[in-house]
């Protein structure tokens, strides 16, 4: 009985091998696109997370931190959650409301300006640089601001934070220009809509979890280390454009495109630009025009709809977040029924 024991774990481990080299190493297999989808999915979860993490504590950054050492926090007004009383705020960082709109601002056109170029320079340099690049800057965007945060009541807080949110713009907007790159390439043939929309709804899951989850684990850990949290979602985001990268070499020097990828990104110049359809530069301003509605709307809805209708910070952030919920649900089903139409 051991004999066989023996004979049939040795024939069970021969067929793994076998399953795992066919479903993982053939680059034109449907499993391996779906592995290169499942850590392009993550590139951005953490950077999705974070872009929306001054809405949720909105109130944090603006409250005044005016305790004396003997103050206890005073207690709060109904509705408003404990740590923000009107009087004394220990965990807050007294920043403007300007000041805290600039925190929007500057990743806003800092992202603008940035991704014609990087958008460019990925088309030069590929794929690999591009996605380790821009990911290494949205973790060491995320890493200035969370340490920005430990300098309150200096003068230094705002600029440092204003520097993180700068460098995370100039990365996260790239990041997605490259993500996107690398979904067109390896579904180039099929499924391009669904794996779009599944890319969409995992970034989408990372706004919606942040909505959901940044201000209970403030009311744990305190703001620094809360802002510190997702710096570590930013990491995975790294990890993940390692693997990425890795699984683009293999797949397509496995496919023999290597050469002629390089002669492709050769031949593109910046009078290239002047090739795009009327249709395309309508569908840009569409986008541009309908996301002016919703991303500044977004950034200070919390505190709003807080003051506004005396709900908890909690509730705030859930209403504001719920303009995520539904993209992130019916992405990827979208996705899938254009595919089938088309
Ligand atoms: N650069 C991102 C900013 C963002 C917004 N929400 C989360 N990140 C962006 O423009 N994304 C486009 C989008 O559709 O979310």
């Amino acid at each position: 009985a051991r004999h066989l024991l023996v004979v049939s774990d040795a024939v069970l481990e021969v067929k793994l091998n076998y399953l795992i080299a066919a479903m993982a190493w053939d680059p034109e297999k449907p499993q391996f696109r779906f592995t290169v989808l499942v850590f392009t999915c993550l590139l951005t979860f953490g950077s999705y997370f974070c872009f929306d993490m001054p809405s949720v504590l909105q109130s944090a950054f603006t409250g005044s931190n005016n305790c004396t050492d003997e103050q206890q926090p005073s207690p709060s007004p109904p509705g408003v959650a404990e740590h923000i009383s009107s009087t004394c705020c220990r965990d807050c960082l007294g920043m403007s409301e300007q000041n805290y709109n600039l925190l929007y601002a500057v990743y806003a056109w800092t992202n603008a300006v940035v991704v014609f170029f990087s958008g460019f320079l990925v088309d030069k340099l590929g794929n690999r640089a591009g996605v380790i690049a821009f990911s290494l800057l949205c973790l060491v965007g995320s890493s200035t601001f969370a340490a920005g945060a430990h300098l309150r009541g200096t003068d230094y807080l705002l600029p440092v934070m204003l520097l993180g949110r700068l460098l995370f713009g100039a990365g996260n907007g790239s990041l997605t220009v490259v993500q996107n790159r690398l979904v067109a390439f390896w579904f180039n043939k099929k499924e391009l809509a669904l794996a779009f929309g599944c890319v969409l709804a995992f970034s989408r899951c990372g706004s919606v979890l942040n909505f959901f989850l940044t201000e209970n684990i403030r009311d744990a850990i305190g703001l620094e280390w809360t802002l510190w949290f997702g710096v570590g979602l930013c990491l995975l985001g790294f990890v993940a454009a390692g693997v990425v990268s890795g699984l683009d070499v293999y797949g397509v020097r496995a496919m023999g495109l290597t050469e002629e990828l390089q002669q492709e990104s050769r031949r593109v110049k910046l009078q290239d630009l002047g090739q795009f359809s009327l249709q395309f530069w309508l569908l840009v301003l569409s986008i541009m025009f309908y996301y002016n509605g919703v991303f500044p709307f977004v950034a200070d809805a919390s505190q709003f709809i807080n003051q506004k209708y005396s709900l908890d910070d909690k509730v705030s952030a859930y209403i504001t977040g719920a303009v995520y919920d539904v993209s992130m649900l019916l992405s990827p089903f979208l996705g899938g029924l254009i595919v089938s139409w088309a």
